[in-house]
């Protein structure tokens, strides 16, 4: 099978090498050189130009696939809408970023190919294992790229239809708010570890807790990394976290449909809260304590 992958950052890279590894041919494009330049190195053939990159694929005749692995939001757009001339009914469009289910579905309307939005966990460190896909999109489009799937994903049951238009995104959004909640609950476990009452070795109690403990995890297997690469204390890592958007996107979700997801949501907060210079709630806090009981108010 031919693929073409649009976006060879840290993820499409990797797309691009399973799929050459599996045994089909990419055409790789990106609007940076160099990631052409070092795709190509790796057996890709290049494209300069999206033009150029469409023209090349589907040859005699077959059904062009393409796989879209650029960052969320506009470059989504911009790549469909120059790919858009060059696009038919039979061919077919896999958006494996982090899109909001709502864009997915908008663009499977517009786009005149099949489009399959696929939802993506594994991250770069899962290379070498290959990665969870969640695909939303019409059945067929799946099942044709399945051989994609099957080199992309960890095998066979690494991915899956999970139903019509945006269901894929709709799902990957979801497994972020986890993934939040997850780094929150294993965050404030270690705190209260380092706090406490015992001068504990944090690499030795996760490297206990990985093997065999209910709460094992790829999560905790990075807090072990973590210890053993930054020291029990985290060395210099700074208590500011970024990201945030498709945390956000799981709580307005979630808000929506008055579903109650409140670890998913103090999750996003702390996560804000981190990057808060000064708190001003503390600040009046406070303040008003003097107000009603004429306490000493703390001056920076
Ligand atoms: N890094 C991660 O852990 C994960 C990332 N994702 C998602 O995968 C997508 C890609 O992420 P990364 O590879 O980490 O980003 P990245 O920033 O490493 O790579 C993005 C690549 O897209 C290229 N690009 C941008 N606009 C383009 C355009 N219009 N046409 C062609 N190429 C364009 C950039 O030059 C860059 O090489 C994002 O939607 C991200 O949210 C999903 C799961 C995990
Ligand atoms: O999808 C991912 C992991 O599953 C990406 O790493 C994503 O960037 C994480 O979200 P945030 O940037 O909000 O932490």
């Amino acid at each position: 099978m031919e693929l073409g992958v649009v976006g060879l950052g840290r993820m499409g890279r990797i797309v691009v090498d399973r799929v050459l590894e599996a045994g089909h041919d990419v055409v790789a494009f990106d609007v940076d050189p160099d990631a052409v330049e070092d795709a190509a190195a790796a057996g890709a053939t290049p494209a300069e130009s999206l033009d150029e990159f469409a023209e090349s694929l589907g040859g005699a005749g077959e059904a062009k696939r393409i796989w879209l692995m650029v960052p969320a939001g506009d470059p989504v757009d911009a790549a469909l809408d120059e790919l858009e001339p060059h696009l038919s009914a039979d061919d077919v469009v896999v958006d494996g970023g982090n899109s909001h289910f709502e864009d997915s579905v908008r663009r499977a309307e517009a786009c005149p190919a099949r489009y399959l939005d696929c939802g993506t966990s594994g991250g770069p460190a899962g290379a070498d294992l290959g990665f969870s896909l969640m695909v939303g999109g019409p059945a067929d489009a799946y099942d044709e790229l399945v051989p994609v799937f099957d080199a992309v994903a960890t095998g066979p049951a690494g991915h899956d239809r999970m139903g019509p238009a945006g269901s894929g995104h709709y799902v990957k959004m979801v497994h972020n708010g986890v993934e939040y909640a997850l780094m929150q609950a294993y965050g404030e476990g270690f705190e209260l570890l380092h706090e406490g009452r015992y001068d504990l070795d944090l690499e030795a109690v996760a490297r206990t807790w990985n093997n065999g403990a209910v709460i094992r995890s790829w999560l905790l297997e990075l807090c072990e990394e973590a210890f053993r690469e930054e020291g029990t204390d985290l060395g210099d890592v700074a208590d500011h976290v970024a990201g945030g958007s498709t945390g956000t996107w799981t709580v307005q979700e979630a808000l929506e449909r008055e579903v109650a997801v409140p670890l998913i949501y103090q999750a996003l907060g702390e996560r804000f809260d981190s990057r808060a210079e000064a708190k001003f709630s503390r600040r009046l806090a406070n303040r008003l304590r003097y107000g009603f009981g004429r306490h000493e108010v703390e001056r920076e």
